[in-house]
């Protein structure tokens, strides 16, 4: 496997950043967590002035076996749709994008369909068509967790050429919510019951069906010793593409936004390739999904935002993007006691 060379954050400007952030016309720490956003962006970037380039939402689409065994609410083809949507610009990804002038790109990391399109948005890093079921074999080969490792490398290459240097992570994949909640259970080692919630919105009864399902798929291949076993054995295309995408955007010292409840499945797996990768993350929002707290705990994150969404596509990392404008314009234009002649 590549091996990441993450750099740990440069902590020699850690003093002057927070002392620019303490000279603000402002109360000290009043700005509460834009501050510590602001302190991060500086440290990444290792600048007193940081800037937001070319900022991209990267949605990572593909399938899952496990589809077909009962645990979402909506069928397997709801997946291939929602690319057309996207690309169509329909979807709530686009909406929150194009309000924030981010560019987005949906990334065919393995849908159960063939999509003859030429979008310009549309990027073709095709694995296979969906994963299998891991209730009768692993979802996929360690071959193709190194492949899917390779792309989304590959992406994030391709958008740090346009200058991109904050990044923000989605998924659509019907059944992921089930690989999202084995990894999370294999890697927080806490009872998948924990872990597993409504996704799409399945009842009651069919969140019992989905938990027995995911208990029967840990008993049969669940005695794994390591993340890209865990990975191979039941994740998905997209949740590995994303894997090694925010490995290789922290290493190009970009700033990763990690949505939801899927996406920070993936943002596990790296950060158990490298637990570097944290120090370039902003965790934007909590999801409804149930097992996500318990990713946020692990990680002894706390995320920016509560707004009781449980949809992927990125839409937290959108919806999060402002903020850190915000937080390096607070950063880089505000006055100081000094500049504005105001007295301490
Ligand atoms: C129309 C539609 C749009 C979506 N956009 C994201 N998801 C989300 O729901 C799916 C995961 O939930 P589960 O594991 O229950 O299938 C993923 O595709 C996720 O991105 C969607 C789901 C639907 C139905
Ligand atoms: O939090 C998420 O990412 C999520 C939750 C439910 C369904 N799809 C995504």
């Amino acid at each position: 496997m590549k091996s990441y060379s993450i750099q740990p954050l440069n902590e020699n400007v850690r003093r002057e950043l927070q002392q620019k952030i303490d000279y603000k016309t402002k109360p000290i720490g009043a700005l509460g967590k834009l501050e510590e956003l602001a302190l991060q962006v500086g440290l990444i970037q290792g600048t007193e002035t940081p800037e937001l380039r070319h900022p991209h939402v990267l949605v990572f689409a593909a399938d899952h076996g496990i589809a077909n065994s009962g645990v979402s609410a909506y069928p397997q083809e709801v997946t291939w749709q929602m690319v057309q949507n996207f690309l169509n610009g329909g979807a709530a990804i686009n909406v929150f994008c194009n309000q924030h002038q981010i560019q987005l790109y949906v990334i065919d990391a393995g849908v159960n369909y063939t999509f003859n399109n030429y979008h310009s948005r549309f990027i073709n890093a095709k694995i296979g068509y969906g994963t299998q079921n891991f209730l009768e074999q692993p979802a996929m080969t360690l071959a193709q967790v190194y492949q899917c490792l390779q792309k989304g490398n590959e992406v994030i290459e391709l958008i740090s050429k346009q200058g991109c240097n904050i990044v923000g992570f989605g998924e659509m994949g019907i059944g992921n919510t089930s690989s999202a909640s084995l990894i999370t259970s294999l890697i927080c080692e806490r009872p998948i019951a924990e872990c597993t919630g409504k996704g799409t919105g399945i009842d009651e009864a069919g969140l019992i069906r989905k938990i027995a399902i995911l208990e029967k798929a840990l008993n049969q291949l669940g005695k794994l010793s390591n993340s890209l076993d865990i990975l191979a054995t039941f994740g998905g295309f997209e949740i590995a593409q994303m894997a090694g995408a925010m490995l290789a955007a922290a290493e190009k010292k970009m700033i990763l936004l990690i949505d939801g409840f899927i996406s920070t499945a993936a943002f596990l797996i790296a950060h158990s390739i490298n637990p570097l990768v944290k120090e370039y993350a902003v965790f934007c929002h909590q999801s409804e999904e149930m097992g996500h707290q318990i990713q946020l705990d692990y990680l002894q994150v706390e995320p920016l935002l509560h707004l009781h969404l449980r949809l992927g596509e990125g839409t937290g990392t959108a919806l999060a993007y402002p903020l850190v404008q915000s937080a390096v314009g607070f950063f880089t234009e505000m006055a100081s006691f000094e500049s504005a002649g105001v007295s301490k």
